[in-house]
């Protein structure tokens, strides 16, 4: 379980997280929120790559604030791989495995299902900005952690690739994982999540399923839902 308590985070005057709260406890949680709303900031602040200016965040009932072993617990698919250009997709991998030391699930399986073997031998200067996103995806699902963090995982793929993204998604969570998502495409959320995080003006606005937000919203459709929260607070 994650538990986040009273989480405030500023960069210099910019106050973007101001007092959240939130418990997770497992499936697929969709954290969502205009541009610049916070949502990578909570995500980096879980992963202690951020460190928030006062409140708590602990897993399994241990806080993580100040430790670094936990992290091995996460699966973390970043909005911005930066790769270094001049080494292969393979050399990656390995730099990657041998870095985390972790256990792996089959890594040729999800070669195979994104199409990646005639790349393996690639530069990763040379590849299409949708095939990086694969080489990112294999990265992050190739290990088998309880908790994975998924930042703008659908960028640059092509409707294949991000149907294959779903079922792998839902296959994770089956195993009873945690698993945040951010994403603004919401068709892509509303197949994949349990409960929708909606996170404004520094704090969460709405906590709970995808039905509910609709009711609260007195809206038929998901999209419309999310409109209307903005609509109503930037109109
Ligand atoms: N390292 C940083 N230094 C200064 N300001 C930052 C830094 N990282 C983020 N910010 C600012 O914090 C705010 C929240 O950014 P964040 O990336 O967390 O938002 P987001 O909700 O993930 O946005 P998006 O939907 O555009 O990806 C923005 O105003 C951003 O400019």
């Amino acid at each position: 379980m994650i538990k986040i308590d009273s989480l405030y985070k500023k960069y210099g005057e910019n106050h973007v997280l101001k007092g959240v709260d939130l418990e997770i406890e497992q499936g697929v949680i969709a954290i969502l929120g205009p541009n610049g709303s916070g949502k990578t900031t909570l995500n980096k602040c879980i992963l202690g790559m951020v460190f928030p200016d006062s409140g708590n965040i602990s897993i399994d009932n241990q806080s993580v604030l100040n430790k670094w072993d936990y992290r091995q617990k996460i699966d973390y698919l970043p909005q911005i791989a930066n790769f270094p250009s001049n080494i292969t997709v393979q050399e990656l991998l390995n730099m990657i495995k041998d870095l985390r030391g972790n256990k792996t699930q089959d890594e040729k399986e999800y070669i195979e299902l994104f199409h990646l073997s005639k790349f393996l031998n690639k530069k990763l200067s040379a590849l299409s900005g949708g095939t990086k996103q694969k080489v990112n995806i294999l990265l992050t699902f190739m290990f088998d952690n309880p908790i994975m963090i998924l930042d703008e995982p659908t960028t640059g793929l092509d409707p294949v690739a991000l149907l294959t993204l779903k079922d792998l998604i839902i296959r994770e969570k089956n195993k009873g994982k945690i698993i945040l998502v951010t994403s603004h495409i919401m068709d892509f959320v509303e197949g994949i999540s349990d409960e929708i995080v909606f996170i404004l003006e520094g704090k969460i606005y709405f906590k709970g399923s995808i039905e509910l937000l609709k009711e609260k919203t007195n809206q038929e459709s998901f999209e419309k839902a999310i409109a209307n929260i903005l609509k109503q607070n930037y109109a």
